[in-house]
Parts: structure tokens; C-alpha cells; sequence
């Protein structure tokens, strides 16, 4: 079996670190032998069994590394990642940069700290990712990238702006076989349809450029910080509170497009992004699929988004008729799903996230929505009503638009203080 490095600890202010790999998948941290084919820190007071580091794979995420929480006394000993303190046994999601403080009391300056490093993401290098010779003043790429989605890799980039130089991203998408000619060609829309926007919850695009032979886009954007849908997986839950403050901004972009003419088509967590890790602002992303829908001569014929998202009137189209259909409900209907996924911590269809795309679709089609899952929540009956009735709606041309949801949580704002 390979031992090639999934993911270290990198200790901060100390020479201790330590790595995952396909071999050793588990590490206890403690502080005596007892702790068997653990890491003994001799440098703070540590339980004999203080914390479990550990890899765990799955068809999404490839792997992911967690922590748990192992020490039995919490008036002694304790353990947080970034400034959350973990519950006992309680397991958590590391993510690239995360802090990890482990120790006795509950100074947190006095605890010993590890840098968390993903190191599968630093192997997705590219080939060549060289900035056009125009360009060259304004942006330098990194060979490091930081997320990839069906269609593109992201990389860490820098801007020159006068004299400062600030991080940014740069999105490259190639002509491969996976992206074909017209899907290119239809990728390449994306900068020019963002550098027409001017709105604070949608990406701001600062430089594009598309390059033939080979034929690849770049697109420089700003650089946010995490994905909601892996801020929702680490939580695994999302209180009212916070799903009230994601809604507004993301309605608000919504409306933004609406009155502008533009269908997004592919709203999901993972295309919407907080800008820094005091998670309080978001941005729409990845504008790839986006289409202006009052404009005749950009009739298309094919099904596009994420399975889960789609609407019924899309699933049940035919090829004739998608073009027409593909208008604001298809968002807000996704807005519906993503604030059962928040709420619940499932899809309205199915208990777990692991289904069959034609069951699925099978379910979408025939309404198989159950609001039980919000009811054993005891989420307050109108946002189930708001949720089911409304964005849910089967019927698009019922279904409400952005400016009526933000209306109606408006009113409803008493609920959520
Ligand atoms: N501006 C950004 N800053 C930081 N990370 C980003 C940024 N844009 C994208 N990412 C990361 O890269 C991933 C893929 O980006 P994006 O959705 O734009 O690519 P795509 O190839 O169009 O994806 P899709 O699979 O939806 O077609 C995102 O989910 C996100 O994690």
C-alpha cells in the first residue's frame, strides 16, 4: 500500500508535527506510553489519551481528516480547533490552515498548537498556468491550487494594484475532453457576463483572458474563503438564525440577476462562498451555466445544474421546451432545497445524502417532498409553510420570486432576534 501523505500537523512555537497517511490513518495524541501508537508531546500537560486524529474517505470528498475529542476530564483538559472548543468525543472536520490547540486550563495562549495542512490539495498542480505576456503586470499565478470544480481548477494568484499586492484567484478552465468545444465556447461568456454586474453578495471579476492554442481561459477573481456547502458539512446543521442571515444575501443577489434578465442555474452551496473566515459576507459564484433568458437568440435545449437542485418543470421537459422553462423559479426552487438541506441536515427526498440520480428525479416528479424532517426540527410552521408551499412550489409560475421571499422574512424578522 502506497504511504503517500494525506495530511499533517504542523506544530506552531515547537518542533513537534506530525502526518496521515494511507498507512497510518490514525494517530492519539497523549502524554504517558499508555498512549499507544500515539504522539507523546512531552511540551504541555496533556490527557494520557488526549485526542484522535484520523483519516476518513468518502465518494464526495475524497479524503477528509478528523479530530476527536478523547480526554475524559473537560474541567482539566481540553481541546479546540480555531477558537471552538470540541465537546467530549465530540468529532470535527480539519480544514487547509485550521488551528488546533490542545492542552490543560483554559488559556488559550498557554495550549500547544498545530497548523492543519491538506496535502492532497497541494498535488493538484498544473502543467502551466502562465500569466499572457499583457497581463504580466497585473497578476502572478501560483502553481498552488486551492479548489477545482467540473469544468476548472482554481489557483492561488496575486494582483498588482499600484503598489500594493493582493491575493486573488485565478480560474482556468481548458479544452479537454471532459470541456467540449461548445461548452467552452459557452464557459468563456462567464467574465463578461461578471464584469457586468456590480453587486456586493455576486463574485467581483478582475481580469479575464481567452487564449487559443491551447485553448484555456483564465479569469482573475477575488479570493473567498469557504464554500457554504463545506461550511454546511462541518456543521451538519444550520440554526435558523444563521439560515435567516444566508437567505438575505443570497435573495438579494437573486433578485439582483432577476431584474437584470439573468437565470443563474446552478444554485447550490458549493457556488456560494463567505469572503473570510468571519463568515458574515457571502458571494454567488461560478456564473458558468448562467444565461440571460429574455434574450431569444440564446435558446438552449439541454438540462444543466446539479441533479438535486433541479426543478420538476426541468426534469419533466422536453428538449423543445427546457429553453422556455429555464427563468427565476429555477433558482428560487434551488434556494427551497438548499434551505431544507440547512434546516434539516437532509434532502427532501431522501434521509441520507447517497441516492440514485433516477430515483431522484423519480421523487421530484411525483412530489415526494416530506415536511417531517422540518417539523422534528420544530422550525417555526410559517418557515415550513415558506419553505414547502412556496419556494417548493410546483407550479413556476406560482412559485414565489426572490423579492416576495425577502418580503416575507422580512416580516418574519421578530422570529429570528
Ligand atoms: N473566488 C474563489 N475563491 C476561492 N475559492 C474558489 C473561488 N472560486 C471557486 N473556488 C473553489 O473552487 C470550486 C470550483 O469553482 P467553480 O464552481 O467556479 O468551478 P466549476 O468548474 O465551474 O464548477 P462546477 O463543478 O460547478 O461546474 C468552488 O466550489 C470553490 O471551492
Amino acid at each position: 500500500m502506497s504511504s503517500q501523505t494525506i495530511s499533517s500537523l504542523l506544530g506552531r512555537g515547537h518542533q513537534n508535527n506530525f502526518k496521515l497517511t494511507e498507512k497510518q490513518k490514525s494517530i492519539m495524541i497523549g502524554s504517558d506510553d499508555s498512549c499507544r501508537k500515539g504522539f507523546i508531546c512531552s511540551e504541555t500537560y496533556l490527557a494520557p489519551f488526549h485526542c484522535r486524529i484520523f483519516l476518513q474517505k468518502d465518494n464526495v470528498h475524497g479524503w477528509k481528516t478528523l479530530i476527536q475529542e478523547k480526554a475524559m476530564n473537560p474541567q482539566k483538559y481540553v481541546t479546540f480547533v480555531n477558537k471552538n472548543r470540541l465537546k467530549m468525543r465530540e468529532t470535527q472536520w480539519l480544514w487547509n490552515g485550521d488551528e488546533v490547540k490542545i492542552g490543560r486550563g483554559d488559556n488559550l495562549e498557554n495550549l500547544i498548537c498545530f497548523v492543519f495542512q491538506d496535502e492532497t490539495e497541494k498535488r493538484k498542480l498544473a502543467k502551466t498556468i502562465e500569466v499572457p505576456e499583457y497581463l504580466k503586470h497585473r497578476f502572478n499565478n501560483c502553481q498552488e491550487s486551492i479548489g477545482s470544480g467540473a469544468h476548472s481548477i482554481i489557483y492561488l494568484a496575486y494582483e498588482t494594484k499600484l503598489r500594493e499586492t493582493r491575493e486573488c484567484v485565478c480560474k482556468i478552465v481548458s479544452l479537454t475532453k471532459k470541456v467540449s468545444e461548445s461548452c467552452f465556447e459557452k464557459l468563456c461568456q462567464e467574465p463578461k457576463l461578471l464584469e457586468s454586474f456590480n453587486h456586493s453578495n455576486i463574485i467581483k471579476v478582475l481580469g479575464y483572458h481567452i487564449g487559443n492554442n491551447p485553448d484555456r481561459l483564465l479569469i482573475w477573481q477575488e479570493k473567498m474563503q469557504c464554500d457554504l456547502e463545506k461550511y454546511f458539512q462541518k456543521r451538519k446543521i444550520i440554526c435558523p438564525n444563521e439560515w435567516y442571515n444566508i437567505s438575505f444575501q443570497v435573495l438579494d443577489a437573486l433578485k439582483y440577476l432577476h431584474d437584470k434578465g439573468i437565470v443563474h442555474r446552478d444554485i447550490k452551496p458549493e457556488n456560494i462562498m463567505w469572503t473570510d473566515n468571519t463568515c458574515k459576507v457571502l458571494k454567488l459564484i461560478d456564473f458558468g451555466v448562467a444565461k440571460n433568458y429574455k434574450n431569444e437568440t440564446e435558446r438552449d435545449n439541454e438540462q444543466v445544474g446539479t441533479h438535486l437542485y433541479i426543478p420538476p418543470e426541468i426534469h419533466r421537459a422536453s428538449n423543445a421546451e427546457i429553453n422556455d422553462l429555464y427563468k427565476p423559479p429555477v433558482d428560487i426552487w434551488a434556494f427551497g432545497i438548499l434551505s431544507f438541506r440547512f434546516l434539516t441536515g437532509q434532502t427532501p427526498f431522501f434521509e441520507n445524502e447517497k441516492y440514485d440520480k433516477t430515483a431522484l428525479r423519480d421523487k421530484i416528479i411525483k412530489k415526494e417532498i416530506s415536511k417531517i424532517p422540518l417539523m422534528e426540527r420544530r422550525i417555526n410552521e410559517r418557515i415550513i409553510e415558506l419553505i414547502i408551499e412556496q419556494l417548493l412550489d410546483y407550479d413556476p409560475k406560482s412559485r414565489v420570486t426572490a423579492n416576495e421571499v425577502m418580503g416575507i422574512l422580512t416580516n418574519l424578522q421578530k422570529l429570528f432576534e
